[in-house]
């Protein structure tokens, strides 16, 4: 199929073996006896899919025409029954553009159509969610990480388990294709949709990231998780939800009764335990705390640091102390595992096989080493881009000197860039400031912005601190590898799994990995060659 930016990928995904609805059923929903429905030719009406977005569309689809913070999804009426929907539902707003665009599909019309939406795709896709352990990670950072690691502890566990976040789709190991946008949780259409695909594939879980966008715009409304759990909070899209508390309420919403059946909080976090009154308030139970140092019903005994970033990890349990290794570097990484155990051991699969599983999960673009051989400075490519984040990875990163690249993302919180700034001074000797997504702002006021706050940070360390304007990112990470010596440390940050950069609205390739590989090349050119002689291909260790 071809996808609707021309592209060879399908524009979603959708299942292939379910027959759709009668236009009866979607008015039992909608609890329209048929009555304000426009142009009705609708006796023999089957709706096989829906979406809240024209590009999107599939034959025989339903087209919710919804109003959005900047169109009407109405205006776009015309472009799907184009790709073939066979219906329009839409709001009284709406209702004239729906009526012009709609040729002889049916309309109908409802006050908020894009609340009815879970209710319609969880019946046109036959229930997907209810015969499907879903398991939801939020939290400012550690969601995509903590669903990695839950995904390997399941699949060691014996389950066969669907994986939906920041990186893509996936059941098992193997990646489900579709075009994907930025979005982390994805809209409740094609949420439902993507369940039913996993479905059909065998999974009997799902690990799903859920972020406070999808809380906050109703994407996962419908869905009951067996086990919602809650990395932290950090400093993080203000921009959309205005103020700190209507984040953290936006995060909070998902741990209530109606929503899941447990939970499991991290209380290392200042808003843990704040979280774990709250729950336990709206009738959640259980609740599980996790800590790596206080009282919580999951901690580390014991932790045992070895070569390359590996751990081994003695937990504590409710029922038992559970040994595992683990190969991600970094405290915060021991705290994600053990989030992903509990959250494990609540459905109640065998732990100790759970924990197995711990010890191979790697997570694209998270605390990623890049080798460049004997000789060179320890390389790292991580998608820190919050100042918790940033503190968290240079924490213990140990090395001779720690130079950091780094800048913030255009359109989103410029409350963050002087914090992200000021968390790399804090903790590095040289400070790289470069772009990152610019999207529609000037690269020039983003890294100035970066700039100020990793300035006045470096005039309060007590240890000595460079900051540098680098410029655009792969002449910064020149500058930075080029300072770099044997024994120093840098990390590149912000762009983590990323393959492209965006700018002026466009998408240019970029991939950090790529990028310092590069850099590298061009900077010790026989340092390079001498290293393919001896080693196969150095990306596919990167990347398992
Ligand atoms: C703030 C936000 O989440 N906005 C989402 C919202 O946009 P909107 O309300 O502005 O919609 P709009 O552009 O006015 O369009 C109105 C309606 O017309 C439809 N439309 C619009 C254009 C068109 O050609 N055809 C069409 O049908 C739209 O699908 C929509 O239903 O509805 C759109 C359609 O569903 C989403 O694409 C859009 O997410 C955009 C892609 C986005 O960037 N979201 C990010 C910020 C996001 O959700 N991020 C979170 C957080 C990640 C993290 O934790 O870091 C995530 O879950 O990824
Ligand atoms: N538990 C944690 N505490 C603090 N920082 C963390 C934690 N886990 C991961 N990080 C840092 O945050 C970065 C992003 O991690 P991850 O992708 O797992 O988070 P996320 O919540 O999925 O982010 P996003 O929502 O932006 O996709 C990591 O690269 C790492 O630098
Ligand atoms: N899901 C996050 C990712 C940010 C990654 C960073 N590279 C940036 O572009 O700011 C967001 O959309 O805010």
């Amino acid at each position: 199929m071809v996808g609707a930016d021309g592209s060879g990928e399908p524009p979603s995904l959708r299942p292939t073996g379910l027959s759709g609805v009668g236009w009866s059923d979607v008015c039992d929903v909608l609890q329209l006896s048929t009555g304000p429905v426009a142009r009705a030719t609708v006796a023999d009406l089957r709706v096989s899919g829906l979406t809240a977005d024209s590009r999107l569309v599939h034959p025989g689809d339903l087209y919710v025409a919804a109003p959005g913070a900047t169109v009407h999804g109405a205006d776009f009426t015309a472009e799907a029954i184009d790709r073939g929907a066979v219906a329009v539902l839409t709001d009284p707003a709406g209702v004239d553009r729906a009526l012009a665009g709609s040729g002889s599909a049916p309309v109908a019309v409802v006050d908020r159509p894009r609340a009815l939406i879970p209710a319609l795709a969880d019946r046109i896709y036959d229930h997907p969610s209810r015969r499907l352990r879903l398991f939801g990670i939020t939290g400012t950072n550690g969601k995509t990480t903590t669903a990695y690691l839950l995904q390997a502890a399941l699949r060691a566990a014996g389950l066969r388990v669907g994986l939906i976040g920041t990186i893509g789709f996936q059941v098992d190991d193997r990646p489900l294709a579709a075009r994907r946008t930025t979005v982390t949780t994805p809209e409740a259409a094609e949420l439902h949709a993507l369940l039913a695909v996993m479905l059909e594939q065998g999974a009997d879980a799902v690990v799903m990231e859920v972020s406070s966008h999808a809380l906050a715009l109703g994407r996962v409304d419908g869905l009951r998780f067996a086990v919602a759990a809650f990395t932290n909070f950090g400093s993080d899209h203000l921009d959309f939800h205005g103020d700190v508390g209507s984040y953290f309420a936006a995060k909070a919403s998902l741990f209530t009764a109606e929503r899941a059946d447990g939970a499991v909080i991290s209380i290392d976090d200042a808003r843990g335990p704040e979280l774990v009154d709250r729950s336990r308030r709206e009738g959640l139970d259980p609740v599980r705390s996790v800590s790596l140092d206080g009282a919580a019903d999951y901690t580390v005994r014991l932790r045992e640091d070895a070569a390359g970033g590996r751990t081994t990890v003695t937990a504590g349990t409710p029922t038992a102390d559970v040994r595992f290794a683990l190969g991600l570097p970094g405290e915060f990484n021991v705290r994600n595992a053990l989030t992903a155990l509990a959250m494990a051991d609540l459905v109640g699969v065998d732990l100790e096989r759970a924990a197995a599983g711990l010890a191979d999960a790697v997570v694209p673009g998270r605390m990623q080493r890049v080798d460049l051989g004997d000789g060179a400075p320890t390389v790292f490519v991580d998608f820190a881009h919050t100042p918790q984040a940033v503190s968290a990875v240079l924490a213990g990163l140990g090395g001779r000197r720690r130079i950091v690249v780094l800048g913030c993302g255009g359109d989103r919180d410029p409350e963050k860039r002087g914090p992200m700034g000021a968390a790399a001074a804090e903790a590095a000797e040289l400070v790289v400031v470069t772009d990152d997504n610019p999207r529609s702002e000037d690269p020039v006021a983003i890294r100035a912005q970066v700039l100020a706050g990793a300035r006045a940070e470096a005039g309060r360390t007590d240890h000595a601190v460079q900051v540098v304007d680098g410029g655009p990112r792969r002449d910064a990470i020149a500058t930075a590898l080029a300072a770099a010596g044997p024994g120093d440390v840098v990390a590149v940050l912000g762009k983590g799994h990323e393959r492209g950069q965006e700018v002026a609205g466009r998408v240019l390739p970029f991939a950090d990995e790529d990028a310092i590989r590069e850099v590298w090349t061009a900077l010790h050119p026989s340092a390079v060659s001498d290293r393919t002689a001896t080693a196969s291909d150095s990306s596919e260790r990167v990347h398992r």
